[in-house]
């Protein structure tokens, strides 16, 4: 029987209309859907196994938190975090920028799992940020880089998750939770999923199946 180690919690940050709720949910579900509620932070629960362990995972898909001053909460509460940009929006790599910036100043350094993702890499001919362009911004922060694309496969996503969960257990087992944690953190604020997407079938604008729900239980 395989043992549970730890719990590692993931916060998705990014512009507004980046696609983070698109690369979670294909990540999840291996499913894309098109359009998505925008009126707030989902949390997600799930439970991967790889390299003989398990670990309870909680993923926290964010949604103009800059805007509702929920930001700096977020980034208290995460052990690992994806930050996503739209490869067609220039504007919205500079606020990536902007965010792996703020996680290395609010995060001791090397105590978070951190991954940069240039989603909707399928949009080449609206492309306004080129991947070498992300690959030096990955190296500066020196965190993890990936260009995606949520609608055209699961693949990208779901190596992207996995390869961020590994460093963030990782970190879990080397480094004393005191060490990884500045502050205390309350889900108040975020709409807590009890068991597998309860909530979210209301929210998502396309209706998930039964199956694509137990399906959130993924063992990598
Ligand atoms: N072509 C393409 N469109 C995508 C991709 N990912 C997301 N989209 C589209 O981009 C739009 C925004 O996607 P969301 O996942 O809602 O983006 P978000 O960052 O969660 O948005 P907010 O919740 O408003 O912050 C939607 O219309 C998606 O269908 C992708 O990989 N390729």
């Amino acid at each position: 029987m395989k043992m549970t180690v730890n719990r590692i919690r993931v916060v998705v940050l990014g512009s507004p209309r980046s696609g983070k709720s698109a690369v979670v949910v294909r990540y999840l579900t291996k499913r894309y859907i098109g359009e998505y509620s925008s009126t707030g932070d989902f949390l997600y629960q799930h439970r991967v196994a790889f390299d003989g362990a398990v670990s309870e995972v909680e993923i926290l898909d964010t949604s103009n938190c800059a805007i509702r001053g929920c930001l700096a909460e977020h980034v208290r509460w995460g052990d690992a975090f994806a930050v996503v940009y739209s490869v067609c929006e220039r504007r919205s790599f500079l606020a990536a920028a902007e965010l792996l910036s703020l996680l290395e100043r609010t995060r001791l350094p090397g105590c978070a799992a951190v991954t940069l993702l240039g989603n909707k890499r399928d949009l080449e001919h609206a492309r306004e940020v080129h991947a070498e362009e992300g690959q030096e911004l990955s190296l500066r922060f020196g965190c993890q880089f990936y260009e995606v694309s949520a609608a055209e496969s699961c693949a990208g996503a779901a190596l992207a998750f996995h390869a961020l969960l590994r460093e963030a257990r990782a970190l879990a087992l080397l480094l004393p939770a005191p060490r990884r944690k500045l502050a205390a953190y309350s889900v108040s604020k975020v709409r807590y999923c009890q068991g597998l997407l309860a909530n979210c079938t209301v929210n998502i604008k396309s209706r998930l199946t039964q199956t694509d729900l137990q399906s959130v239980i993924i063992f990598l």
